[in-house]
């Protein structure tokens, strides 16, 4: 059993290819997905319940009532958060797991779980965000709502332990592999979460 797991939380400005980034880094390496719920509806390039656990409302607002998150947010009208069950099963069971937070979400799991939490912080420059979902066919008001919060975002790498440019994706990736595997061992093989 490792005592101690590690919450890897991936922050950054929006768009700035953290959930890309992470998935491709973190993939069959043995530390844990803990998807989020968000009551936003899927985006029609997304496939449901891949990047989230994609709830109604109603359903999100119930759920909160009844302490289903460890930590939740609000960005413009929509919600996002992190089970408690799942967050706390995996880390029961002794397994590093990753989530992809903002920073308000960060405070809290530092809050929670303390230097445990390790967030690395992913950014991009606001014209190179602009280009990539341009050309991924992202609509204006979606790409417009990433820019508006930029300014606010990116003053939170100064408190991030890691920080990466992520101008070439692979190498990107393999920082996150070099990073993950300092705190963990090597990322190449599933990792021993068991005894
Ligand atoms: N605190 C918190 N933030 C989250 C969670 N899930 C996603 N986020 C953040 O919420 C924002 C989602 O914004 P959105 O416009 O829907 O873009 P997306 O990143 O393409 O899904 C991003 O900044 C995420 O980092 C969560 O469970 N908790
Ligand atoms: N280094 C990169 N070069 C070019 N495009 C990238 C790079 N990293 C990510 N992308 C693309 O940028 C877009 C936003 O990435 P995403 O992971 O959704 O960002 P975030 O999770 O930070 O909002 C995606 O279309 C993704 O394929």
């Amino acid at each position: 059993m490792i005592s101690s797991p590690y919450l890897f939380v991936f922050t950054g400005t929006s768009g700035s290819g953290r959930k890309t980034a992470a998935h491709q880094a973190l993939k069959d390496s043995g530390v844990q997905h803990i998807v989020s719920c968000t009551d936003r509806p899927p985006r029609c390039i997304e496939q449901p319940d891949g990047d989230y656990r994609y709830l109604s409302k109603v359903q999100f607002e119930l759920m909160k009532r009844n302490d289903f998150f460890a930590e939740s947010v609000r960005i413009d009208q929509f919600h996002y958060g992190i089970g408690k069950k799942q967050l706390d099963a995996a880390l029961h069971s002794g397994r590093h797991v990753y989530m992809i937070l903002n920073r308000e979400g960060c405070d809290v799991m530092r809050e929670l779980h303390g230097e445990r939490v390790i967030r690395i912080f992913l950014y991009v420059d606001k014209a190179t965000v602009q280009e990539r979902l341009e050309a991924k066919g992202m609509s204006y008001e979606v790409i417009d709502r990433y820019l508006a919060h930029y300014n606010d975002e990116v003053t939170y790498r100064k408190q991030c332990e890691h920080v990466i440019l992520n101008a070439d994706l692979n190498e990107t990736v393999q920082q996150v592999r070099d990073i993950v595997g300092r705190y963990v061992g090597s990322t190449r093989a599933p990792y021993d979460s068991g005894n």
